[in-house]
């Protein structure tokens, strides 16, 4: 369990975030402030619309709040360059999509590999990486499929696998289970915090599935402008 006193991966000050449309503005939320520590896993959840993407755009360094600031590591990030940003997202934050994003023509172990070569890692150590995490999400006997010849629950671990390939300390997912039928949703999503467990990574997961999120450390409630730190929820009635 997490240590309320550790240094946050990752932390929202006061972050606004407005749209502009001609005349007129959409404010999304506004004040939005929380922090998650190292080995955390949190749930984003919220009606359709209230926010969730666009917060973890914010988070990922993909898009700049209106207003606020977020730190990475203890480092503010509105005054970095768009390089240093660049780096830190790189480097610090992994990424996982409601669809998978996988490269067709390649493995399994490929995927996983490839985003660690690009980062400088050997083939060699990076492949034995790719099977560990592989293997860890349950997929040592498909490494050598490509996503065509995979599940969509097999494909979305590989997903997974490979989002934590160059040790993030940051692991952000949207719906990452969006796409799946629930018995395979909760299968994938409990790999994903074993994963995410025993990687010690700061997890933030948007969600519509209240059974997922109530798996979850706790839950930060997007609701009407406002991100409310609901603690750990209960699991819905069925
Ligand atoms: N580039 C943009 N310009 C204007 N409005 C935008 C833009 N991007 C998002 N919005 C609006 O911001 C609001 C929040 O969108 P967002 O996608 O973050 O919500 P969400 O909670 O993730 O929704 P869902 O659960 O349906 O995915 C929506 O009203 C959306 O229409």
């Amino acid at each position: 369990m997490s240590d309320p006193s550790m240094e946050a991966a990752l932390r929202f000050e006061n972050i606004v975030r407005i749209f502009r449309e001609g005349p007129g503005q959409l404010e999304i939320f506004r004040d939005a402030s929380a922090a998650l520590v190292p080995g955390e896993i949190v749930a984003l959840v919220g009606p359709s619309g209230a926010g969730k993407s666009s917060l973890l755009h914010i988070a990922g360094l993909l898009e700049s709040p209106t207003s606020g600031d977020i730190l990475i590591n203890g480092q503010y990030v509105a005054a970095m360059s768009d390089d240093e940003r660049t780096r830190i997202r790189r480097e610090t934050i992994g990424f996982v999509y409601q669809a998978h994003h996988l490269l067709p023509e390649f493995t399994a172990l490929e995927n996983v590999v490839i985003p660690q070569m690009i980062a400088g890692t050997k083939r060699k150590d990076a492949a034995v990486e790719a099977l560990r995490l592989l293997t860890v999400m349950g997929l040592e006997g498909r490494a050598d499929h490509r996503p065509a010849q995979l599940s969509g629950g097999e494909q979305q671990r590989v997903a997974i696998a490979r989002a934590l390939a160059n040790h993030p300390r940051i692991l952000l997912a949207d719906e990452p289970t969006g796409n799946l039928d629930p018995k395979t949703a909760a299968g994938v999503f409990d790999a994903l915090v074993t994963l995410v467990r025993s990687e010690g990574v700061a997890a933030l997961i948007a969600t519509h599935n209240l059974q997922l999120a109530a798996k979850m450390d706790r839950a930060l409630v997007l609701h009407e402008g406002r991100l409310l730190d609901a603690g750990k929820l209960g699991a819905p009635a069925v």
